[in-house]
């Protein structure tokens, strides 16, 4: 579904992805990890065709992402920051974004999942940031793509909300999705990745399983093993 071969960017004089490689040929919930800074944004961002690689190459489906912006059809995307016209109200951003995709799936589901009826006419700009998160997702979810990408999910959201979340993120599992998550929450991480795929200094330093990281790095404790992973000179790529 993604394959990203020999990707290079830089910002100036900072190297921000040095020869990244990467197949994601399997449904299922990819944890891009990595310390602050670490490209990981860059990552998604290049993979959504917003980002310019200064070297390598992204397909999607099979579509290079560099020559047409039809594959993004297929990618439902969560950014870490949402900017849209906060003077519009809940009822009528879903409507934009319908309009802007030519689709106009039914949100009723998702709008009742995440408690959001109460606040369809109110505007962006008068809403908490937690319940902002949860439009952000109804945005992000209300076309049943085949590939999501979620930049830090949880961002905001109370305990019921994550766990809502949580359950949905499943449920598109279950339905043969492939979903890419960063988060810096590892119980969230722990909880729901299938795989890790962890960036350190422009470099994939790890990729594979929760318990292959812990085994790895001699830990239980995921938080430590993730901790380790940075002091480890080897990448267990
Ligand atoms: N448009 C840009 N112009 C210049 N530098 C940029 C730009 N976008 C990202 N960077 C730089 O690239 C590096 C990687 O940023 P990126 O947002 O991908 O990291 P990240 O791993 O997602 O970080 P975080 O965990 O803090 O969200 C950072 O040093 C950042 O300052």
């Amino acid at each position: 579904m993604i394959a990203v071969e020999q990707l290079y960017k830089r910002f100036g004089k900072n190297e921000v992805l040095k020869g990244i490689d990467l197949k994601v040929d399997q449904p299922g919930v990819y944890a891009i990890l990595g310390p602050n800074g670490s490209g990981k944004t860059t990552l998604i961002k290049a993979i959504l065709g917003m980002v310019i690689p200064n070297k390598g190459e992204i397909t999607v489906n099979g579509n290079n992402v560099s020559k047409s912006p039809v594959y993004r059809q297929d990618i439902g995307y969560l950014p870490q920051i949402a900017n849209f016209p906060a003077n519009l109200t809940v009822k009528e951003i879903i409507r934009m974004i319908q309009d802007l995709r030519n689709s106009t799936p039914d949100t009723g589901q998702l709008i009742e999942w995440f408690g959001l009826q109460p606040f369809l006419d109110k505007k962006l700009n008068t809403l908490s940031g937690g319940t902002r998160q949860k439009v952000n997702l109804v945005l992000t979810l209300m076309f049943d793509s085949p590939l999501i990408i979620l930049d830090e999910p949880t961002s905001g959201l109370d305990p019921v909300a994550l766990l809502k979340l949580k359950r949905l993120i499943r449920h598109e599992r279950e339905a043969g999705k492939t979903i890419l998550i960063t988060s810096h929450i590892m119980s969230f991480v722990e909880e729901m990745a299938d795989e890790i795929i962890f960036l350190l200094e422009g470099r994939i330093h790890f990729r594979g399983s929760v318990h292959a990281l812990k085994e790895k790095t001699h830990t239980h404790d995921f938080e430590k093993a993730i901790a380790k992973t940075l002091t480890l000179n080897d990448s267990y790529v």
